[in-house]
């Protein structure tokens, strides 16, 4: 369900900005705007919806219209169109009392500068939006505890900011937007400032964090790493203020929108992010309970491949039968595959990233089957998919080794040992 609605929103800044919005859905670009007009775009026409509980990054670079949005967000600036919907209430209709109510209870935010006060010690700091809200002294010390142990900084209470690291100065903004227990978190830049060590640590803790309180978080960044990393979803904005993507950082990765976010996706690991269940792929199953060697070879020679995966009627994995297993049963005048059934068949989950099937692929001699939470048989990867990926080159994919010839040596093996 939505929680934030963004509709057809722009922000323009300059004198009468209306009129540029015209100009916009004409197709002319920032800088002729600029120069016709003396108007800037800032947000071009943006229209998402952020659900609850998920975490949303807006990615672009500088000047893309991330901090205007935010502002747009608790109306610390007024769109010049379009409208924002929180829990299905435009914000611009908000008289001063919801906004008030929409900026201390619902909403929280964390900043790149960290926002303390210099001359508060960490729980006076934590507390210090509660107090804002009048909320009695017991209570509040109490929520600020609990907040600060959230963090990881009991132990801290009574330091001063200028005791601590940066990273512990923003876990100290983490706790007070935390205190308030907001349903939205807005997290402007929030690691921007850090070391690049402390902000991967930082990331790794609001990822743990998430999963235990799942808030509705709104993640600014210009770190296409950090957006991949933290976001369900994500948003490209382009320079010229326009969004040009939203999706799951997979789909990104797969499939971006436009030559834009193509560049900006082409540095990227993408073996990291791709995983297991986007490159595989369905492939014709035996039946345990039914199939015996001459189904296998039939289905081996219809598919033209050297083995085929073996599971139950519930689709349970059995294990894997090669042709050379098959003649064998068959010559041995076997009805059923349970004797020869390969067991050591590698597996992998659907959220296994491939740059981690890498070694295995290598090493096995089967295509690695992948297995769902539900235990059943979820498909195939192949080793040429996985090569391909982690080489990112389509050259390398080779053909798998489903040849017919194997087949065909095979048979004639049997006979040949027959004779
Ligand atoms: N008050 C203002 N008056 C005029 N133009 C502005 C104003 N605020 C922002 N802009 C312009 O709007 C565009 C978007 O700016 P914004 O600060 O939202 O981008 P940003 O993505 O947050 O960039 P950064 O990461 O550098 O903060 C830019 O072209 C900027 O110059």
């Amino acid at each position: 369900m939505s929680l934030v609605e963004v509709k057809d929103l722009y922000k323009i800044f300059g004198p009468n900005p209306k009129r540029a919005i015209p100009l916009i859905k004409d197709g002319m670009s920032k800088t002729d705007i600029k120069k016709k007009t003396g108007c800037t775009i800032a947000i071009n026409g943006a229209t998402f919806s952020i659900d609850k509980k998920e975490t949303f990054v807006v990615m672009g670079l500088s000047g893309s219209g991330k901090s205007t949005f935010i502002r747009c967000l608790n109306k610390l600036i007024k769109p010049t169109a379009g409208a924002i919907l929180v829990d299905g209430k435009d914000i611009m209709q908000m008289d001063s009392e919801e906004l008030q109510e929409l900026r201390r209870r619902k909403m929280s935010m964390v900043f790149q500068n960290f926002g303390l006060l210099p001359h508060r010690n960490v729980v006076n700091n934590v507390e210090f939006g509660l107090e804002v809200s009048g909320v009695d002294k017991e209570t509040r010390r109490q929520k600020a505890l609990d907040a600060i142990k959230l963090v990881g900084l009991d132990g801290f209470e009574f330091s001063m900011p200028r005791e601590l690291s940066g990273g512990m100065q923003q876990r100290v903004g983490l706790a007070r937007a935390l205190a308030n227990d907001p349903e939205i978190l807005l997290m402007d830049e929030a690691f921007s400032a850090l070391d690049p060590l402390i902000r991967t640590q930082m990331q790794d803790e609001l990822l743990e964090l998430q999963a235990k309180m799942h808030k509705t978080i709104i993640f600014i960044t210009h770190d296409l790493d950090e957006a991949l990393k933290l976001g369900d979803r994500i948003a490209i904005l382009g320079p010229d203020g326009r969004v040009r993507q939203i999706g799951t950082p997979e789909q990104i990765l797969s499939d971006p929108a436009d030559d834009y976010v193509k560049k900006f996706v082409q540095n990227v690991d993408r073996t990291k992010v791709i995983t297991a269940s986007s490159v595989k792929h369905g492939c014709p199953t035996l039946n345990i309970q039914k199939d015996g060697p001459e189904a296998a070879l039939r289905l081996m020679e219809k598919e033209h491949i050297s083995h085929a995966f073996v599971v139950d009627s519930e689709r349970v994995l059995q294990g894997i039968v090669s042709v050379e297993d098959a003649v064998e049963l068959k010559k041995q005048k076997k009805k059923d595959l349970t004797e020869i059934l390969t067991h050591n068949v590698y597996t992998a989950g659907p959220e296994t990233a491939v740059s981690d099937l890498l070694a295995t692929a290598l090493e096995s001699r089967f295509p690695i089957a992948v297995i769902g939470d539900d235990n059943k048989f979820h498909g195939i990867v192949d080793r040429a998919a996985i090569i391909a990926e982690v080489t990112n080159d389509d050259e390398e994919a080779e053909t798998p080794t489903v040849l017919s010839e194997v087949m065909e040596q095979a048979e004639h093996d049997a006979e040949a040992g027959q004779e």
